[in-house]
């Protein structure tokens, strides 16, 4: 392993403006909006300083390095860590941080196994599963004088259901799970500098990442379930082996912290927008617009890095090879060169197209299983709520990749 390069403190093209910001600051975490529109305004592509690497934030930049996986690499990490010169902190994963032809097999299993026809199988059982929490919210939660339940909805929905369902679906036993969160949490700030966010759970995640691989063998895995899927298929020499514990892995790390995330964006707009919540009330058949819109606007995935794999050039600008390139995925999904009032939640808005769920050979192999429970948690509650109404500000979480709410404090007003 060759000494890393020393982070040059400017761009080797002069014409590439340097911003200089520290995106992973803690109050630039929990605000990056401001941040977003300084970088997309200064151009295409910016250097920023603080970490020695290049930036992209507009929208069509961002799709473009996103779809150009052999100018912009997967497999040097896609976090600020490179690694052809540090060691990853875990055996890397065989799909997000992979290239053709590698990258090639185990996507192509979990793009089977997570397909659209294969998750439906889900749907009745997760929608039995959403009215039935629903249905006890209302009946065991705390009300207010004018006999509103009053709850916090991220604990109580947002991670409630997730955790009810998905474990279940990839095959997991009953022990344990709330490991889980701890260990998506680790591996989302992990993709950032090693700052506090990571240094402070470095010393307790030893436990977690023990358990979440003691969940990935074979014999740990219910029949039927996503993770004996994934493991049938190293019968048939799609995968082997060694590869399908990873495979596992991979859907324990991005599959939970994900998914909660996008439903408290979810609703955390319906209790913003009150005439939204009421017209979908109406008309069911927009839920899924619904959550797309939530996700182009809260985009819980907010970044990820790739390195170049030669000399390239951003927007005519040249970037050497082995460089880090940031993608502001969330700016991305703001910008007004794209979107008409960007800003906004839009039911009438068509949000296809954005990089939410990244774009090309590694958009999210997860996206199906993320609507489906988006949409079962939200069409369990447009019966039974007339209106969702915040009873005190909603409290951003803090995390190096993710954005979201650590609490969204509200009052579910019963249908
Ligand atoms: C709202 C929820 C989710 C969001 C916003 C999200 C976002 C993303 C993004 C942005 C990428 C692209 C990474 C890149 O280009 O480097 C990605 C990839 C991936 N996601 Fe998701 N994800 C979500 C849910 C899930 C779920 C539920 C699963 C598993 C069941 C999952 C599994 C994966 C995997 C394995 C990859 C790597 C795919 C590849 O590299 O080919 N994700 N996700
Ligand atoms: C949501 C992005 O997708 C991820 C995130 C973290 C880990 C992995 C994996 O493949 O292990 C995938």
């Amino acid at each position: 392993m060759t000494a890393p390069p020393t982070a040059t403190q400017a761009p080797v093209d002069p014409t590439i403006p340097t911003v200089d910001v520290d995106p992973f600051a803690e109050e630039v975490l929990a605000a990056p909006h401001p941040m977003h529109a300084r970088i997309r305004d200064a151009g295409d592509v910016v250097w920023i300083p603080a970490y020695g690497v290049y930036a992209v934030a507009r929208y069509q930049p961002v799709k473009e390095t996103l779809e150009n996986w052999q100018d912009f690499s997967s497999a040097a990490g896609v976090g600020l860590a490179n690694f052809r010169y540090e060691e990853p902190w875990r055996p890397p994963s065989l799909l997000l941080e992979a290239d053709p032809p590698l990258h090639d097999a185990p996507r192509s299993v979990l793009q089977r196994i997570l397909g659209p026809r294969r998750v439906r199988r889900f749907e009745e059982d997760w929608a039995q599963t959403a009215e039935q929490l629903v249905a006890c919210l209302l009946r065991h939660g705390e009300r207010d004088d004018e006999s509103a339940v009053v709850l916090d909805a991220v604990p109580t929905i947002a991670e409630a259901f997730p955790l009810s369902v998905f474990p279940a679906a990839l095959g997991l036993g009953g022990d344990g799970l709330e490991n889980l969160l701890p260990y998506g949490n680790f591996a989302f700030n992990a993709f950032g500098p090693r700052n506090r966010l990571v240094t402070e759970d470095e010393e307790r995640i030893g436990p977690v990442v023990d358990w979440v691989s003691q969940q990935c063998p074979r014999e740990a895995l219910a029949e039927p379930s996503l993770g004996a899927d994934i493991w049938s298929t190293s019968d048939d020499a799609d995968i082997t082996e060694a590869q399908a514990p990873l495979l596992v892995r991979s859907l324990l790390t991005a599959g939970v912290d994900t998914t909660v995330y996008g439903i408290a964006a979810t609703l955390c707009h319906l209790a913003a927008n009150p005439e939204q919540y009421a017209r979908l009330r109406s008309e069911p058949s927009l839920v899924p617009a619904a959550i797309e819109e939530a996700l182009r606007l809260e985009s819980p995935v907010q970044t990820f890095f790739r390195t170049t794999s030669k000399d390239v050039t951003i927007g005519g600008h040249a970037i050497p090879a082995d460089a880090k390139v940031l993608m502001f995925l969330g700016a991305a999904n703001r910008d007004p060169r794209r979107w008409e009032h960007p800003d906004e939640f839009d039911l009438d808005r068509d949000p296809s197209g954005h990089v939410a769920f990244g774009s090309g050979i590694h958009q999210c192999v997860g996206q199906h299983v993320a609507r489906l429970e988006a949409a079962s948690m939200v069409r369990a509650l447009l019966p039974a709520v007339e209106r969702i109404e915040f009873t005190a500000e909603p409290e951003r979480k803090i995390n190096n990749t993710l954005l979201g709410w650590k609490s969204l404090p509200v009052r579910l007003i019963p249908a």
